[in-house]
């Protein structure tokens, strides 16, 4: 787990050995011990460098590791004793030096990066904090406000600026080990009382309160309800306040109060959901190690709207070349500036230039001869999806992929229409698509395993968290959405306003409520969903719109508000009313008031309070019912990959780890026996009936949500 060689006769040289990021699990701790005592005892060592095997400093604490009682030597004393030592120690820093990593070479007396290393103490996205003393040395090396930004929003730095700020002493694009080699033979006669961090006073500002005050108020609002961000700020105060023997104990007893927290599992569930839902599989076998994905080099994507002009320029920042369609000379010039100017602003804040000579725009398909891979993001429209990829069949090469940026339609249709159902796959993007991380792959009963590598794999290079998910109607997010649409409406109805819904949302730690959420996404683009499946359309009377539909309970509220050409933001009116179209700052609109009013005296309805929880639980059990029935569907392979779709595509709160986390967090028997207490209450309403694999789990102990992959017994499975 740590190697130990004599180089240079006389540099004790610490590899740490633990693939694939070197992480300190308790083996690499007990290692690191050992070998620094070795090195300070031998009389031949004369300086010690650490360094990480594989072009890797360190990781950090080894995560899996938390979940079980502390094994092996803990971090804080070991780190203590290496700054203490009386030999001068070097950390030669490739990769990355991250959380305990950068602990670690925050105790080492000396830094030495490779240029291409990334540094940062992300601990706060895990739900806890820097607690090996990171919290205390930062901000003495840096000062307050860097520290505190650094260790509040865990963010990454290159090896520049962290030479800007002053953590590491050298930059290198050498070798760092034997760059760090030389440097530690020639600090060998320089004094190392200066050299040791936690014995440097902190830097103090003069408006040091205001500062702090400024932060926490800051950190609070961003943090929606986590915990980890406000208990880095009192850390860090204490960094300021306090000798480091006191700061250290100040530190260990906030970290005491986030390690076994509901929000620290969560936050770390999330971190390996997210990389459990890249690994994909199959019923047929075929998964994400075992087939080889297409190169991507020319790309081309059809239409030019808000969706496609994003995945242009996703393309195009990764060095795939794009030819972009439109039907339109307009609508193609239009699109063609506003795509330049993203990639432009875009360069200019990386300082570099734009790569615009990888985009050709066009209003002929014919020039898609030659592409790897066509991406459509035409209207969402059957019809007019269908005649793109009949044509795309006959002008493209037969080994060209064709994908749909649909957000619900069947992709099996599409596929059907095309000499080629094996090389068409979904690949739903969310809106912004240049800033959003979700990429739903939609996987067809027809599409090969190596059409479902690449668009996985070209997801992954454009940066996007890729899940692969069946072909049903809305795939996994959108058909989820549903339920939680109905419930926030309906509950609209029986007495609750937008503006509390939002709230008890909002509070609970979601980006935006459901309504300003809708009111951003564009109310029409569900109205004219409702149209297309009949629940709504000229037949229906609009002095008295049926409040059952389909044989189901149905709200006309929401069609009602676009009858009157309200459709959110774009128009300045939705649920709330704007400045003006395309604003931005909500605020309640008495025209909603009043129509609610009408509506539920139109149809006796008497208004009742209704409680944030009732909100909450009817929600989110709804949402999370729905998926598991997306689990028993066979349309989501796991949990995880419901719930990262939930957090990158749908805001939902990284601190509660998305809804299937959240049920299990409450208690699927506590989720059943609301959602049957609710059903009860509206029997007309099927998503509030509790699905059968809910009931399974619960009648089987409710296992841990890694666990119900096990029960899940697919009869059809869509993936
Ligand atoms: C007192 C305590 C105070 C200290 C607290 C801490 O240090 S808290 C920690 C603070 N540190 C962090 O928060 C850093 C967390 N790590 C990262 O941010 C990234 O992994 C990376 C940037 C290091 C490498 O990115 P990349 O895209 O090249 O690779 P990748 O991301 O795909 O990972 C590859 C594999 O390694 C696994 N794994 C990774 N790290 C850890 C770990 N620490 N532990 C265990 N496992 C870890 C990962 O699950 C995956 O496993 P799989 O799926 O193959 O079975």
């Amino acid at each position: 787990m740590a190697r130990y060689e004599l180089v240079k006769r006389s540099v004790a040289l610490i590899t740490l050995t633990n693939p694939p990021v070197n992480a300190l699990s308790s083996a690499v701790r007990h290692a690191i011990a050992k070998s620094m005592e070795h090195a300070l005892n031998d009389p031949k060592v004369t300086a010690v460098v650490i360094y990480g095997e594989n072009g890797r400093f360190c990781g950090g604490a080894d995560i899996r590791e938390f979940a079980g009682p502390l094994r092996g030597p803990p971090l804080v004393p070991l780190l203590d004793a290496i700054e203490a030592g009386e030999k001068p120690v070097v950390a030669a820093i490739e990769g990355v030096a991250l959380g305990g990593g950068f602990e670690l070479a925050l105790v080492c007396h000396y830094r030495i990066a490779h240029f291409k290393a990334r540094l940062g103490l992300p601990e706060v996205t895990l739900g806890i904090l820097p607690a090996a003393g990171g919290t205390q040395r930062l901000p003495r090396l840096i000062g307050i406000p860097a520290a505190l930004e650094l260790i509040t929003t865990g963010r990454h730095i290159s090896a520049q600026e962290a030479l800007k700020l002053g953590i590491v002493d050298q930059v290198t694009e050498q070798n760092a080990c034997e760059v760090a080699v030389e440097f530690a033979l020639r600090a060998v006669a320089k004094p190392l009382s200066s050299r040791r961090v936690s014995t440097l006073t902190t830097p103090c500002p003069p408006d040091l309160d205001a500062l702090l005050e400024a932060v926490t108020m800051q950190v609070k609002k961003k943090a929606r309800g986590a915990m980890a961000p406000l208990a880095c700020v009192q850390a860090v105060r204490a960094a300021a306040t306090m000798p480091y023997s006191k700061g250290i104990k100040r530190e260990s007893e906030l970290m005491a109060t986030l390690f076994n927290s509901g929000q620290a599992r969560a936050l770390q569930y999330c971190f390996f959901a997210q990389r459990t839902a890249g690994k994909w599989t199959l019923p047929s076998g075929a998964q994400w190690n075992n087939s080889k994905p297409r190169e991507i080099r020319r790309a081309a994507v059809i239409g030019l709207g808000t969706m496609g002009r994003g995945i242009v320029v996703s393309l195009a920042r990764v060095g795939i070349s794009v030819i972009a369609v439109e039907s339109e000379k307009k609508l193609l010039e239009t699109g063609k500036q506003m795509v330049i100017g993203m990639l432009e602003r875009d360069a200019k804040r990386q300082g570099v230039s734009a790569s615009l000579n990888l985009l050709k725009f066009t209003l002929s398909l014919q020039d898609l001869k030659d592409v790897d891979i066509v991406i459509e993001a035409v209207f969402e429209d059957m019809a007019l999806k269908k005649h793109v990829f009949q044509e795309l069949s006959k002008v493209c090469r037969p080994a060209t992929l064709l994908c749909s940026n649909t957000s619900g339609l069947d992709v099996d249709a599409l596929a059907g229409v095309t000499d080629r159902p094996h090389l068409v796959v979904g690949m739903h993007f969310f809106s912004p698509a240049h800033v959003m991380k979700l990429l739903e792959v939609v996987c067809g009963p027809r599409s090969s395993s190596e059409t479902i590598a690449t668009a996985m794999s070209l997801g992954k290079r454009m940066g996007k968290v890729s899940v692969a998910v069946g072909n049903c109607p809305g795939f996994v997010g959108n058909r989820m959405l549903k339920p939680y649409l109905d419930q926030a409406t309906f509950l609209l109805e029986e007495g609750a306003t937008p503006e509390q819904i939002d709230k008890a949302l909002e509070d609970f730690g979601f980006a935006m409520g459901v309504f300003r959420m809708s009111d951003l996404a564009g109310l029409d683009v569900g109205w004219r969903v409702r149209k297309e499946s009949g629940l709504t359309g000229p037949d229906i009377d609009p002095k008295n719109p049926p409040r059952r539909r389909q044989g189901h309970r149905y709200c006309p509220i929401p069609d009602m508000v676009c009858e009157q050409g309200r459709f959110g933001q774009k128009t300045g009116r939705g649920w709330y009313m704007y400045d003006s179209p395309g604003g931005t700052n909500a605020k309640s609109d008495p025209l909603i008031q009043n129509l609610l009013e009408m509506y539920r005296s139109r149809y006796g309805i008497q208004p009742r309070n209704i409680s944030d929880q009732e909100i909450i639980e009817r929600c989110l059990f709804a949402l999370a019912n729905e998926g598991f029935r997306i689990l028993e569907d066979g349309i989501a392979a796991r949990p995880e990959d419901i719930d990262v779709i939930y957090l990158f595509g749908y805001g939902f709160p990284r601190h509660r780890g998305g809804p299937m986390f959240y049920a299990s967090m409450v208690g699927l028997e506590r989720v059943l026996e609301r959602l049957e207490h609710y059903h009860q209450a509206h029997p007309d309403v099927p998503h509030l009936e509790p699905s059968p694999l809910l009931k399974k789990l619960v009648a089987c102990g409710s296992p841990p949500v890694q666990n119900w992959r096990e029960h899940i017994k697919t009869m059809h499975s869509h993936l």
